[in-house]
């Protein structure tokens, strides 16, 4: 039986033909799935002809880092959710429990943009504009975060306006210590996020923080638990989550156990297997909430709650895009390189004390210098 609206709307009140808005096509990249799930209300009631846009990013062999045909893919899905008249809420993840997306792809930048930054700039681009993409989005966009969010994938989710993560998940930049400056979104939105001294050590000193602490930050919506032991779930055993506070008052809600703990934490992982079904029932929930809402007043909430991050963002994004094509040349060419040339056993960083020894003698940047700070060099 037809609903009173269906047959308001049968009496031609919408256009017989339908404009499409969408900029550029809706293409299949591969790399990047884009679907529409069928929505339901907060009781779990389904809402026919009504959907969530679910856009994953699928490179699983490398931690789903994007190539540009991927950027691009992100871009459109995004741009096409947004016009979508039936879609509620965009859903940003990636595919597998390891990663939600590690960035730009590290070999790629080491063997295609190294010395080329007329061509990073052309990267840049993209990026920005998928950056952008998020935060002028119609539509809530919900960062699900299924495994490690870091490099450019940090700042892209940054932009969303909830992230929700299993609580094995680990956030970080690829900051100074690969040659770069968070400068693709995570400056602007950091201070505004977690505060201006947070932001500080969060954006300089390249360390992962835990989905529990990147929480109590204020860097994201909601964690959940992931890992499943004997049928039950338990919280991350690496880091702390039965206490704010160690016996002299500093906070460790989040921290990396060590000793003891973090042996037994390690032998607890082992024993348990990753099950994100608390991931999605809490990502549900929150597209839920959003259909029973009026659709313009909730975009007019986001478009001015995003106003503080979207302000800072557009100050500055095409200098630091300037900035970060420069850079090529010098300090990201050596550090994408040693991750590329580098290994787990030989490491991935380039020899610091040799360059900033070089550099206190007045050396210029010339590439037999930047050849002798990768890792096979120290061997
Ligand atoms: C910290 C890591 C993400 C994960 O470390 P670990 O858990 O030790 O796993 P690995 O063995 O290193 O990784 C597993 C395999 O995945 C490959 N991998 C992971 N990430 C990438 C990537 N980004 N690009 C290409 N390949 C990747 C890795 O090589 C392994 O494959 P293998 O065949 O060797 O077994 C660690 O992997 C890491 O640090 N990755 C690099 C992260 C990075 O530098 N990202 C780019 C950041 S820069 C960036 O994204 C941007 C900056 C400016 C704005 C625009 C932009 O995009």
């Amino acid at each position: 039986m037809r609903s009173v609206t269906d047959q308001i709307v049968a009496r031609h009140t919408a256009p017989r033909q339908l404009t499409d808005h969408c900029v550029a096509p809706d293409v299949v990249v591969p790399g990047v799935v884009h679907e529409k799930r069928p929505a339901r209300t907060p009781r779990g009631d389904l809402a026919p002809g009504i959907y969530h846009a679910w856009i994953t990013i699928d490179n699983q062999a490398q931690f789903n880092s994007y190539s540009v045909d991927m950027l691009k893919g992100i871009q459109w899905a995004l741009k096409t959710a947004s016009n979508a008249r039936d879609v509620v809420s965009v859903v940003l993840t990636g595919a597998g429990s390891k990663a939600f997306c590690t960035g730009g792809n590290a070999t790629d930048f080491a063997r295609y943009y190294a010395r080329n930054p007329q061509e990073f700039r052309q990267f840049m681009r993209l990026f920005n504009d998928t950056v952008s993409a998020v935060m002028v989005c119609e539509k809530p966009v919900i960062c699900r975060v299924n495994g490690m969010r870091t490099g450019g994938a940090q700042e892209l989710g940054l932009a969303c306006d909830f992230t929700i993560a299993q609580d094995l998940a680990l956030f970080g930049l690829a900051g100074p210590k690969h040659g770069g400056a968070m400068i693709g979104g995570a400056t602007d939105f950091l201070p505004v996020m977690i505060g201006a001294e947070a932001a500080l050590a969060v954006g300089t000193l390249c360390e992962s923080l835990s989905a529990h602490k990147a929480r109590r930050l204020g860097m994201i919506t909601a964690v959940v638990p992931a890992l499943k032991v004997d049928g039950k779930f338990v919280p991350n055993p690496l880091v702390v989550t039965d206490r704010c506070v160690d016996e002299f008052g500093e906070l460790v809600l989040g921290e990396p156990k060590t000793g003891e703990a973090l042996l037994q934490g390690k032998a607890l992982l082992a024993r348990g297997e990753v099950d994100l079904s608390l991931l999605d029932a809490k990502v549900e929930e929150l597209c839920a909430k959003f259909v029973t809402m009026f659709p313009d007043s909730l975009t007019k909430s986001l478009e001015a709650l995003r106003k503080p991050k979207i302000e800072a963002w557009n100050r500055n994004k095409e200098d630091n895009r300037a900035w970060l094509a420069l850079n090529m040349m010098t300090e990201a060419c050596a550090g994408f390189r040693a991750f590329a040339e580098g290994s787990k056993e030989a490491g991935r960083e380039i020899d610091f004390v040799a360059l900033r020894q070089a550099l206190a003698k007045g050396a210029p940047w010339t590439p037999d210098l930047i050849d002798n700070l990768m890792p096979h060099a120290r061997n």
